[in-house]
């Protein structure tokens, strides 16, 4: 499943133009592929539009067929998709076989999701007329995917587009399109017609964003990654009124109340705040834990990142992996530092390791206040930011101010608190009393500037579909 071409209407092709890929841990060369740039984007998208009219005339059920054999392929050969994966992302084989099995449940639920797409019959206005509904698909989709879920993060798009009937064109991260294109290699062995999946790989992203973007053809774009960048791209899509979907930035606050489980509290901050290094979206970005359990919820937090084990992908018991590039490290030791220098303490961690470059300790920090950067900004790497609070309503408060809204956590035993809390917080997601919520079943998404629509879930089916009115007089 290694490929190093672009996939471009059903066939590999090669471009001027190579990438390396490195594996981040060690910086080994994993291979070099074909640079596509914004010249492979306008092929991909017309080989999408060129396929769209009969992919979208499958019956459900026909593309249904295909994408459960695609489904299965991928679970199949989930080994390999997972060493694929940590080797160019960095996450252990364990975490990687997760998300791989977690990316395919979304081929495997919209494909079962797409019988169901219901039309309505209205109720008329007037008896000498007839009201309908039927929906049907949007058209060409194009992506845009970051490198921290190098898998689940297209076909979290990619899934419910084509089990819709459009077809898609990606661009993953430079960083990782390894994974991107074994995924194409599993779609083609499936039956996926030519022209209904493509990735084009590019250095130039900018260059590749303004096709996917601007063309016409391209009905919807959805995109995975920085509030940054995503506002640029939807600056971008007004100039065609392109349908959108945004999966931005996150700041979420993970609050620990005086009646909380402390187990449960600390097994959720350890999943919440180390997997992949830190670098996931809902990842707890500023930890609120009530004073009068604050001690006790620091010591046992300092003892279980003491117990990761930190190291390459593929060496057995290894709980942590570097992080993906350098700058990111050097980003997150600076946050450690304007912290410090601001009044924090470091519990544990907070250097570098000499594992290699890309590596960073876990780390708790204590004493940290919401003016901080770390507090400010999404960390995006392995640092636990510690504060502490007194009351309900002034936790609330605190954890709503941010421009962000993607993920909160709540730990409490009082179930009408965590109600209260629950409905009090302006996310898009809560997570009470656990800290892995994420599935293919539920909305995934944020409100404020953490992005518009949401994957997953009959909200994630929605998005790649039109609702056509049609009148009928009788
Ligand atoms: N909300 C979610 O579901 C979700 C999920 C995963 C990651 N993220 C966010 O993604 C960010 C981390 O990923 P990242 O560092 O790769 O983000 P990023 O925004 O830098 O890059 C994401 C993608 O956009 C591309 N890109 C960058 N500049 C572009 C441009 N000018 N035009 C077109 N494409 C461009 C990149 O090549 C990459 O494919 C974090 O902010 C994280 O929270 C959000
Ligand atoms: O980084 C964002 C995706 C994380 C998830 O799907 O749980």
């Amino acid at each position: 499943m290694l490929k190093f071409q672009n996939y471009i209407d059903g066939e590999w092709h090669d471009a001027a133009d190579t990438v390396d890929v490195r594996d981040p841990a060690n910086g080994e060369l994993l291979g070099s592929v074909a640079d596509g740039g914004a010249a492979g984007a306008e092929a991909a998208v017309a080989a999408a539009s060129a396929a769209f009219p009969a992919w979208s005339r499958c019956t459900a059920g026909e593309r249904a067929t295909v994408l459960k054999r695609w489904y299965q392929l991928i679970v199949d050969n989930s080994d390999d998709l997972a060493l694929i994966l940590s080797l160019e992302q960095g996450k252990p084989v364990a975490e990687a076989k997760g998300e791989i099995l977690y990316g395919a449940s979304f081929i495997e639920w919209f494909a079962e999701e797409c019988r169901r797409a219901y039309g309505q019959t209205i109720p008329t206005h007037n008896a000498a007329m007839r009201l309908n509904t039927i929906r049907q698909p949007v058209g060409v989709v194009s992506c845009i995917t970051p490198w921290n879920f190098p898998n689940a993060m297209i076909t979290r798009k990619a899934g419910p587009a084509l089990a819709a009937g459009c077809t898609v064109v990606i661009k993953p991260a430079l960083e990782t399109p390894l994974s991107a294109l074994a995924l194409c290699q599993l779609a083609e062995e499936a039956g996926l017609p030519k022209g209904t999946i493509n990735v084009v790989i590019g250095s130039d992203a900018a260059g590749i964003g303004k096709v996917l973007t601007q063309d016409p053809r391209v009905a919807k774009f959805t995109f995975t990654g920085s509030t940054a960048v995503g506002k640029l791209l939807m600056s971008q899509c007004a100039s065609t009124v392109k349908k959108m979907s945004m999966e931005l930035g996150g700041n979420a606050p993970f609050i620990v109340f005086d009646d909380a489980d402390m187990d449960t509290a600390i097994s959720a901050c350890m999943a919440t705040k180390f997997r992949n290094a830190g670098q996931v979206c809902v990842a707890t970005n500023r930890i609120y834990v009530h004073e009068s359990v604050h001690d006790e919820f620091v010591e046992k937090l300092r003892a279980q990142v003491a117990g990761l084990k930190i190291g390459h992908a593929t060496e057995a018991g290894v709980t942590m992996g570097p992080m993906i590039y350098r700058r990111a490290v050097d980003r997150v030791q600076e946050l450690v530092q304007d912290a410090v220098a601001a009044g924090a303490k470091i519990e544990i961690g907070g250097e570098q390791l000499a594992n290699g470059e890309n590596y960073f300790a876990p780390t708790v920090l204590t004493g940290v206040m919401d003016t901080m950067r770390i507090a400010q900004e999404e960390i995006f790497g392995p640092l636990a930011a510690v504060q502490k609070f007194s009351d309900e309503d002034e936790v609330i408060r605190r954890a709503n101010e941010t421009p962000y809204g993607l993920a909160a956590y709540v730990m409490s035993e009082n179930i009408r608190r965590a109600n209260r809390v629950v409905e009090a917080l302006d996310y898009g997601m809560i997570a009470c009393n656990t800290g892995v919520f994420s599935t293919a079943v539920a909305p995934f998404g944020g409100v404020k500037e953490s992005g518009i629509g949401r994957e997953g879930g009959v909200e994630g089916m929605a998005e790649f579909y039109e609702t056509k009115y049609a009148c009928f007089g009788v």
